[in-house]
């Protein structure tokens, strides 16, 4: 058996669904730290019930998730807040907060009953606005903020967890492109920089090419992982899409429309 340990989450033969309604099934991944990774796929294929079942939000039907090597529900709440962060579509309860209000929520794990900050919580607080380029926002209301800015906001939130695994639901959805691959860029930075672990749903297939380290491509059938550019070697990516409508260019990385 493969060595769980070493990775920072890995699921074997992990079945998904609802009470007796199968989603997906037959999903098998390993990522370990340092790695961004996108989660791609159809419509209703079951991206975000992946992503809300691996950070715990639904149980899983069948099969194994391993964080660090520990099985996921062997986790109580607090070990959990240590080691997993999630960034999820439904916009935040609390908006009336300012930039650096929502931000700092990201040290409750770490902080006393009180909520006091110390120094530390205090420099990855400033570490994650820095690093979002959120400075001059900081004392904004977060009801104020543009969407792409609010997403840069709960990003930030989920770095200052500091966290070695971060999830994502579709952090880009109604970005432009500019900021869809500001977001890409800031998530791959995080990465590779400080050594985490994102994994996120998407449906920029294109820039999940071109950005991320590893890509699961949920299909309904055996779900392929790998690095973009085996998957676009084994024909993946052009079974995604009925090819009468939409061609993928494995040259360029890229869909096509038949016209
Ligand atoms: N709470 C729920 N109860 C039962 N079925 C659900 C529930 N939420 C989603 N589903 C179903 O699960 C399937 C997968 O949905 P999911 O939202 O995970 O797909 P997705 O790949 O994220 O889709 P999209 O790309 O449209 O966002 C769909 O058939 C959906 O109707």
């Amino acid at each position: 058996m493969e060595n769980v340990e070493k990775h920072i989450l890995s699921t074997k033969e992990l079945t998904i669904g609802y009470g007796v309604k199968v989603v997906a099934e037959h999903i098998n991944f390993s990522l370990e730290a340092g790695t961004l990774c996108g989660i791609v796929g159809a419509n209703g294929i079951g991206k975000s019930t992946l992503l809300r079942t691996l950070g715990s939000f639904q149980p899983k039907l069948e099969g194994r998730i391993y964080l660090k090597g520990k099985a996921l529900e062997d986790h109580s709440p607090s070990e959990m807040a240590q080691k997993l962060s999630v960034v999820l579509t439904e916009p935040p309860a609390s908006k009336n907060l300012t930039v650096q209000e929502l931000i700092a929520l990201g040290r409750q794990p770490y902080t006393n009953w009180l909520g006091s900050l110390t120094a530390s919580d205090k420099e990855h607080i400033n570490q994650s606005i820095n690093a979002f380029l959120l400075n001059d926002l900081r004392n904004v209301k977060c009801h104020e903020l543009s969407d792409g800015q609010l997403q840069r906001v709960l990003i930030a939130r989920a770095m200052a967890q500091d966290t070695p695994l971060i999830l994502l639901d579709e952090p880009t959805t109604h970005l432009d492109l500019y900021h869809k691959v500001q977001i890409l860029k800031l998530l791959q930075q995080l990465a590779h920089e400080n050594q985490k672990t994102i994994v996120f749903t998407t449906h920029e297939i294109d820039l999940a090419i071109q950005l991320c380290d590893k890509t699961l491509i949920l299909d309904g059938v055996n779900n392929p992982f790998g690095a973009p550019c085996e998957l676009i070697e084994q024909h993946h990516f052009e079974r995604l899409f009925p090819s009468e409508m939409i061609q993928f260019d494995a040259k360029t990385g890229t869909f096509k429309v038949n016209k």
